[in-house]
């Protein structure tokens, strides 16, 4: 007799834990989007015969390389790189790389994982993957940042190409660090393949919109959930955690919606600001400086800030509260306190920042929640409109940009919605998500046969 779609999932997962041992997060992402299929493959068991939940849990290949380079002092260092090219089934391999002293083989899979699924969301044709380093960029200088991506760029050329496999940027890579791996590929590649990286510099191949894509896609997902529901952004509380890319432009685009940003973080601790944070001063620190988010209140003397990271930010009464630095920044306790003070609405701006518990919290409690699978599709997605671009050498306004989107943010809510309601699930979006990204990616892997 055939086993019912719950015991496949639960006996996958435990496969999936013995065969992955000791990654966590690898482990968490997969029993999500497990426990959202069910009624899929109960409705359609062809994905089980077919063995397309299994293919799509494994990646299709996993690069792991050395990366030697020199510091100021004169000193050879020795970081770790990776790259999972995790499926390719819509398109080429699609999704950033993340600089940080925490990454392994662990964190780089689970967010391989959820790009496969965020990718297809957007409606376009990229593939997932992802990459980085456990090199720690901060306290570095440009020099040293410099050659450290020259020698990532080293190994990780051959395995990329902009019908292969298109990394960008994520924690700890912006523009700088793009802009240093793009050289070092024209060098070694000597071709000039404009769409082989996306977040690029404007002078090179790069995007308008694609800086603010993230934080503002959020934002405009924030606005279609809660306009759904009767409510709206303006005059409202929020907090946003981080003080990177993501964060930054979520703030100025909750801002431009009338609502207020109280609160936002770093990994040292957060600053509150009554009058609301000021977007201009927070580019200055970030963007500019490099510096830590305590330097806001040198800024604006009536601010406080209050050391140690990363729940406390969570305790501030809010209506929206938008995490936007790493993941599983909000654990159970976390999320009942939110729901506590008032909160009404949670967008993830971060891969994964709330953990299963929380998001349970959340979801239990009829908070409006939007999983990070869609709700931060817009960088993303805005990298493969640059990829259009560098494909008909041509660059469109920043106008034409965040039109597309705003529609694509707007296409990816009405699919996450009625995805949950098909499948008798109405609101909860973190299953519509994985079951509107799963069902593109999988009728693919089926017309392509087992390969
Ligand atoms: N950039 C993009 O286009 C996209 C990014 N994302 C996700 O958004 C999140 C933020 O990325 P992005 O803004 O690009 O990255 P940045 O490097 O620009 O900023 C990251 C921010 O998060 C904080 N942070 C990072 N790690 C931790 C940690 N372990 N504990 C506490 N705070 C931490 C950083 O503080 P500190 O400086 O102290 O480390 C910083 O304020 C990530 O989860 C990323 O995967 C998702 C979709 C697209
Ligand atoms: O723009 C990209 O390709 C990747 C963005 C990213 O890393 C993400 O969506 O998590």
């Amino acid at each position: 007799m055939a086993i019912s779609a719950k015991q496949y999932c639960e006996e996958l997962y435990e496969r999936v834990v013995k065969r992955n041992a000791c990654e966590p997060e690898f482990h968490q992402a997969v029993k999500e989007v497990l426990e959202s299929l069910e009624p899929v493959l109960e409705k359609h068991p062809e994905y089980i015969a077919m063995g397309i939940v299994e293919s799509i849990i494994e990646p299709e290949r996993q690069i792991v390389f050395r990366v030697p380079w020199v510091d100021d002092s004169g000193q050879v260092q020795v970081n770790r790189g990776f790259r999972v090219q995790y499926n390719s089934a819509i398109g080429p391999y699609k999704g950033g790389l993340r600089f940080h002293p925490s990454v392994y083989q662990g964190i780089i899979k689970f967010l391989g994982f959820e790009q496969t699924f965020k990718n297809s969301l957007t409606g376009l044709p990229i593939g997932g993957g992802k990459g980085g380093s456990d090199f720690d960029p901060k306290g570095k200088s440009d020099m040293e940042i410099m050659h450290f991506c020259q020698s990532f760029m080293t190994e990780l050329y051959r395995h990329i190409g902009q019908d292969v496999d298109v990394p960008a940027g994520d924690i700890g890579v912006g523009a700088r660090e793009i802009g240093y791996m793009f050289g070092q590929y024209k060098r070694i590649a000597n071709a000039y393949e404009a769409g082989v990286l996306t977040g690029k510099g404007l002078t090179y191949g790069g995007s308008l919109g694609r800086k603010q894509a993230t934080g503002y896609g959020l934002v405009y997902f924030v606005n279609e959930m809660m306009k759904a529901k009767g409510m709206s952004i303006e005059g409202k509380t929020v907090l946003v955690s981080g003080s990177g890319n993501v964060a930054i432009y979520a703030v100025e685009k909750i801002g431009e919606y009338g609502g207020k940003v109280v609160a936002v973080s770093d990994s040292n601790g957060y600053v509150y600001d009554a009058n609301g944070i000021n977007v201009e001063t927070l580019k200055q620190i970030k963007e500019v400086e490099r510096k830590r988010i305590y330097e806001y209140i040198k800024y604006h003397p009536s601010a406080k800030y209050y050391e140690g990271c990363c729940s406390g930010i969570w305790t501030i009464p809010c209506d929206i509260a938008l995490p936007c630095a790493t993941q599983n920044e909000i654990n159970e306790e976390d999320a009942r306190i939110l729901v506590k003070n008032g909160c009404k609405v949670v967008a993830e701006g971060a891969n994964m920042p709330t953990n299963l518990e929380g998001t349970k919290v959340f979801l239990d409690s009829g908070v409006l929640f939007g999983p990070a699978k869609a709700a931060n599709a817009g960088g993303v997605a805005t990298s493969a409109l640059e990829m259009s671009q560098n494909s008909m050498r041509l660059s469109w306004t920043f106008e034409e940009v965040d039109a597309k989107l705003k529609d694509i943010m707007i296409n990816i809510y009405k699919n996450t919605s009625k995805a949950a309601a098909e499948y008798g699930l109405k609101d909860n979006l973190v299953a519509g998500a994985n079951i509107a990204g799963f069902v593109r990616v999988a009728e693919a892997m089926k017309a392509h046969g087992v390969v």
